[in-house]
């Protein structure tokens, strides 16, 4: 049973801010654990660039922090691939990866396929459409983990700026506002300290995170902080606070279509032993010509196994 710890006392005892860590302390702490850098990606050839290259300069060549760099390339149509590579990351299609499993599209499998070919002990997923990105982002996640041996998992936070509001505003996380957090306080109290619940940049044990499931698509996120939380206890987790954040907004139809896979997250988890796939469907309105038009889009979540068991079965 994991140990047990009240939720605001967590809050006030588990919470970080990216300043308190320097890349120097860091690579003393670090000792002989890897470090892996792992990013999904689709259509990203406007941000990957920057983001890889200020991870390799100041990560790998500048100091020795981060062991490598892996692209997932989720699917792009457009540069996103050849420019991670030419920055200086390794890239990998997410249908080679384990091709004897299939394809299949969305976040939650890039991420999921990555633990495949990482060879850190340690992990930090980002995000490859975040403007501005600078490496504090993996020297504050990491930080709390290299440092404080009880932890197996932090989360990022951030304040979001709506992109045409003024520079510290909110407006960004309409999933999390609206949907995640009430889903959270009825379903899942005990992630209620997190501020960005679905916020795709944590840091994590590898052993942790090849021991659980991955639920697909925007899923993903939540999904693994359930079994987290479950299997390690909250006290094992810890978020960390890396400033400002911009990155792209998707339309209100994209945002729906994460809610579904947010809350079939939520139903997958519930029913550990179930048959690991939901089928959801909303129902959506789209002007044609002059006329308002009603139709209805259906959505599966579907979860992959622990990739543990994957890796041993071969
Ligand atoms: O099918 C997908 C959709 C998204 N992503 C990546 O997942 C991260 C977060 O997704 P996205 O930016 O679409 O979400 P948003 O931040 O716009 O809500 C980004 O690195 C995306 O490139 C991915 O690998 N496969
Ligand atoms: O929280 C949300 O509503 C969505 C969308 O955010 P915006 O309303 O476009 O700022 O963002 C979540 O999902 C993204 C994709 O995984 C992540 O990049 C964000 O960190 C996460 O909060």
């Amino acid at each position: 049973m994991p140990e047990q710890v009240d939720v605001s006392t967590w809050f006030d005892t588990h919470t970080y801010r990216a300043d308190q860590f320097d890349a120097a302390t860091l690579v003393a702490a670090k000792g002989g654990r890897g470090i892996s850098v792992l990013i999904p990606a689709k259509d990203e050839a406007a941000t990957i660039g920057p983001i890889v290259t200020t991870l390799r300069t100041e990560l790998m060549q500048q100091c020795a922090l981060v062991d490598e760099i892996i692209v997932i390339d989720s699917h792009s149509a457009d540069d996103t691939a050849a420019i991670a590579r030419d920055a200086g990351a390794q890239v990998f299609h997410v249908d080679d990866l384990l091709p004897e499993l299939g394809g299949r599209p969305g976040k939650g499998e890039a991420m999921w396929k990555a633990l495949a070919v990482m060879s850190g002990d340690i992990g930090v997923y980002l995000d490859a459409d975040v403007e501005d990105f600078t490496a504090d982002f993996v020297t504050g996640l990491v930080g709390p983990l290299l440092l404080e041996e009880d932890l197996a998992f932090v989360k990022a936070f951030y304040d979001r700026p709506w992109s045409s509001g003024p520079p510290r505003s909110s407006g960004g996380g309409r999933v999390t506002e609206l949907v995640a957090r009430p889903l959270i306080l009825e379903r899942a109290p005990r992630l209620a300290g997190f501020v960005q619940p679905l916020a795709g940049e944590c840091a994590f044990r590898a052993d942790v995170l090849r021991s659980i499931p991955f639920v697909s698509h925007y899923g993903v996120d939540i999904g693994l902080m359930i079994d987290v939380e479950r299997r390690e206890g909250l006290a094992a987790m810890a978020q960390v606070d890396l400033g400002l954040r911009r990155h792209r907004h998707q339309d209100l139809a994209a945002l729906s279509a994460m809610t579904q896979h947010v809350r079939a997250a939520f139903d997958l988890r519930a029913e550990p032993d179930g048959p690991g796939v939901v089928e959801s469907t909303a129902v959506v309105f789209a002007r044609v010509g002059s006329r308002m038009q009603m139709s209805e889009r259906t959505v599966t979540t579907a979860e992959r196994p622990p990739m543990r068991d994957v890796l041993g079965e071969r």
